[in-house]
């Protein structure tokens, strides 16, 4: 297999199955790839999908079939993609290493096909026509940024067009994976690794492809968490000897860093699913988080036993993600707007139960992923208006320098184009 048809590989996988698109890198990359090959691929993937909207609509302008065989659209599309976004690589590699990919998918026939529509759109590129931005801005970003319909509204109709715009364009920087020092296990950074932005644990490594090629991943000095999850961790203000309550804790960052916080103390994960909260029981144990204890259940029902027991709880809701839209781009392509109510409703429901378990005078950790008012203030609005024992209780004390002015009545939103990590929401309430 050659990296082309290895990136054929993971689209196709993505768009018929809808896999995700970080777990199909990390199993077609599995297998003795070149660093170079691995770089290529996983670019190739991410940029096809990322821009998934903006390149059909770009091939439509050539295609005049009425039907394309899905393969032949996936092999396309990724032409198209080289075309439109890979300045290193020639014209003419772009367009034949497709041919080859028809031919090598079991459609020979479609070869010409293939090689037409590619011709075709290399040779015109300066004829090719986005939406006008000033009469249909809706749909202009959501051709030419590749964002849902749906939500290119909704971020207009919330932050206006311009700031819409910045939030949709930011792509971050994909070179660096951002890790947290393990203090249960290292002292200090590996040489090499760059300092996070906000956090003492956070640093950044330029230009890894897989965890595997780093020891101190397997050894649990480090593992994979992005700033905006640590600092959430932080917010939570967790002391030494603290009883915490992760409830919604699968693979696990959160309840690991929880775990270093209250390292007197004791840290009850609870997951719905069997197979994450597996995942996380391997993550915990390379990382030596030994106060810890798995439970495997739904955090929306009520377990009497844990009536005001613990200190602090943290509830990291299932959420809709739109905070990670820049790094993980086939959501995008899978969100619906449907989805939100429903999630809105299991997030309304899981911190009416966690908020039984606070302690008086105890803190509720509620956290999401996401930039969506709907998962985020208007829950903890409408939470706050029917649980007068609970008051907002502000986060500027546990957060870094420039965040701290950015808490809105005891909440925070982050945004990638803006603090440059992950859209996470956070609200720090106190139990009275
Ligand atoms: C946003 S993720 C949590 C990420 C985790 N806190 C971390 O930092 O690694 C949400 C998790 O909640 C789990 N989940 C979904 N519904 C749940 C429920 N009703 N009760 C408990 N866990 C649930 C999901 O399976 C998922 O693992």
């Amino acid at each position: 297999m050659n990296a082309r048809q290895a990136a054929l590989e993971i689209v196709t996988n993505v768009l018929q199955n809808e896999s995700y698109l970080n777990l199909e890198c990390k199993r077609v990359l599995s297998t003795g790839w070149s660093v170079e090959d691995k770089r290529f691929i996983t670019a190739l993937a991410n940029t096809t999908i990322e821009n998934l909207f903006r390149i059909d609509y770009v091939l439509n302008q050539f295609i005049t079939a009425k039907r394309v065989h899905s393969v032949i659209m996936n092999i396309l599309r990724l032409g198209a993609c080289q075309l439109l976004f890979f300045e290193s690589v020639p014209v003419s590699a772009a367009v034949n290493e497709s041919v080859k990919l028809a031919e090598k998918s079991g459609k020979r026939q479609l070869k010409g096909f293939v090689n037409a529509v590619l011709r075709n759109l290399s040779k015109n590129f300066g004829k090719i026509q986005y939406p006008d931005r000033d009469e249909d801005p809706v749909e202009y970003f959501h051709i030419f940024y590749s964002y849902p319909k749906w939500l290119c509204e909704q971020y207009i109709r919330e932050y206006g067009e311009e700031q819409a715009e910045q939030m949709m364009s930011y792509t971050g920087d994909r070179s660096l994976t951002c890790v947290r020092l393990n203090r249960l296990r290292a002292d200090h950074a590996p040489e090499g690794y760059l300092p996070g932005l906000y956090c003492e644990d956070a640093y950044y490594i330029k230009g890894m492809t897989a965890v595997d090629e780093i020891p101190e991943f397997g050894e649990g000095r480090i593992t994979i968490q992005g700033e905006a999850s640590q600092v959430t961790v932080c917010a939570a203000g967790i002391d030494k000897n603290n009883y915490v309550l992760d409830a919604c804790a699968a693979p696990g960052g959160k309840s690991a860093y929880a775990a270093w916080f209250a390292r007197d103390g004791k840290v009850v994960a609870l997951e719905l699913h069997r197979h994450r909260a597996e995942l996380m029981k391997r993550t915990l144990e390379r990382l030596g988080a030994k106060n810890t204890e798995i439970h495997i259940a739904d955090a929306s029902e009520y377990r009497l036993e844990w009536k005001e027991a613990f200190d602090v709880v943290l509830a990291d809701v299932p959420c809709s993600a739109l905070g990670l839209l820049y790094r993980k781009p086939d959501i995008k392509i899978f969100k619906k707007k449907e989805d939100i109510p429903a999630l809105a409703a299991v997030q309304r429901q899981i911190l009416e139960t966690c908020a039984l378990y606070v302690k008086p005078g105890g803190v509720l950790l509620y956290s999401t992923c996401t930039i969506d008012k709907a998962e985020n203030e208007d829950n903890i609005r409408d939470f706050l208006r029917r649980h007068e024992e609970f008051a907002e209780d502000g986060l500027s004390p546990f957060l870094p320098g420039e965040l701290k002015e950015r808490t809105e009545d005891g909440m925070l939103q982050l945004f990638p184009h803006i603090d440059s990590i992950d859209g996470f929401f956070m609200a720090r309430l106190r139990r009275l």
